[in-house]
């Protein structure tokens, strides 16, 4: 199913060529010699290297009229002003290079702040384990949700919306294809949090009168959106790299597939998408897109072809 294209009358929308010609790139502050290998080669591209560039001076400019307002009004209630992390959602569906996303935007803010206090916190992580899904008869709905512990995933929140310096996430693991029963992801005074996962837009799934939505604690938030045929090919090409490294280690998740051929693998990964990632991104991710300030539509090579920033 193609993807949506959004409602014309809430975003503007530019070609990735035509925005580029709007953006004023001449007064760069970063070279491209400073991106980590991986990233330098996902920002080969010039023109990319620019559109990324330009969207992260825009939520540069977000974060400092974040942080100023903040200032006045902690001056107002008489207070001395502290720092609390500017918290931007980084949202689409699986695989559609949420991750990838976030570790560029993190990279290029890190460097026009001049700050190592960006932090990456994927949503995955809040998945609850293997075993309790089970137990709950959730196993093949990890993803919806359901699937995770919305109580621990905004406890996080708070905590980093009060100004604790120090925050400690539990660690999920695609390798594993599980929650780390020992692994934590320690976070000290961050300035801004990218949050990135499937669900950071959605609604809380009961929905009762005290539940609280992820989006209350985001400053920002961008979706990340491609055709779901691409969405397949990069999961495909994403899980298939796992089993290749992974399925002769008995303690992998992948372990259990080793009988396979690497065709059948692929025939059983493209049954998963379709019972499982596909309904998710129809039924439950796709359809928070127009809650994000700014969308991203990527093209079948990752290439960002498009770009819809909310009006108001
Ligand atoms: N801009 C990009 N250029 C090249 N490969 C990419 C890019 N973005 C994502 N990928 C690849 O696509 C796959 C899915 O990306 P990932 O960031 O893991 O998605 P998500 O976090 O949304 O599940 C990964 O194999 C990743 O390496
Ligand atoms: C962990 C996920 C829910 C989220 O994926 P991500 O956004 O990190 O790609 C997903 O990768 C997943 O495991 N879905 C369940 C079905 C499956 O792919 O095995």
């Amino acid at each position: 199913m193609a993807s949506l294209q959004p409602n014309q009358h809430l975003f503007w929308s530019s070609a990735s060529g035509e925005w580029l010609k709007q953006q004023m790139i001449r007064d760069l502050q970063i070279e491209r010699d400073d991106l980590a290998g991986k990233l330098q080669n996902i920002l080969a591209d010039r023109d990319q290297y620019h559109i990324y560039l330009s969207i992260v001076r825009d939520l540069c400019h977000h974060f400092h009229k974040y942080t100023e307002e903040r200032r006045l009004t902690s001056l107002k209630f008489g207070e001395a002003s502290s720092d609390i992390p500017f918290i931007i959602g980084v949202a689409g569906g699986v695989a559609a290079g949420k991750t990838t996303a976030a570790a560029v935007f993190r990279e290029l803010l890190s460097q026009l702040l001049g700050t190592t206090c960006v932090d990456v916190v994927s949503t995955d992580n809040f998945l609850f384990p293997n075993a309790v899904l089970e137990e709950k008869g959730i196993t093949e709905r990890k993803g919806f949700p359901e699937s995770y512990d919305m109580a621990a995933l905004i406890q996080f929140l708070q905590h980093a919306k009060t100004g604790q310096p120090d925050l400690t996430v539990p660690v999920y693991s695609h390798d594993t294809y599980d929650v780390s029963s020992t692994d934590k992801q320690l976070i000290h005074n961050p300035r801004i949090i990218l949050l990135e996962g499937i669900n950071v837009l959605q609604r809380p799934h009961r929905n009762g009168p005290n539940d609280q939505f992820i989006s209350d604690y985001l400053d920002f938030a961008i979706y990340v959106d491609a055709e779901e045929d691409s969405a397949i090919n990069w999961y495909l090409e994403r899980v298939e790299k796992l089993y290749t490294v992974h399925r002769d280690d008995p303690a992998s998740y992948f372990h259990r597939f080793s009988g396979l051929t690497i065709q059948e693998f692929r025939e059983r990964a493209l049954q998963i998408w379709h019972t499982i990632n596909g309904p998710n991104l129809r039924g439950h991710i796709a359809p928070t897109k127009e809650r994000a300030n700014i969308i991203l539509k990527k093209d079948a090579n990752h290439n960002i072809e498009e770009i819809f920033m909310r009006k108001f």
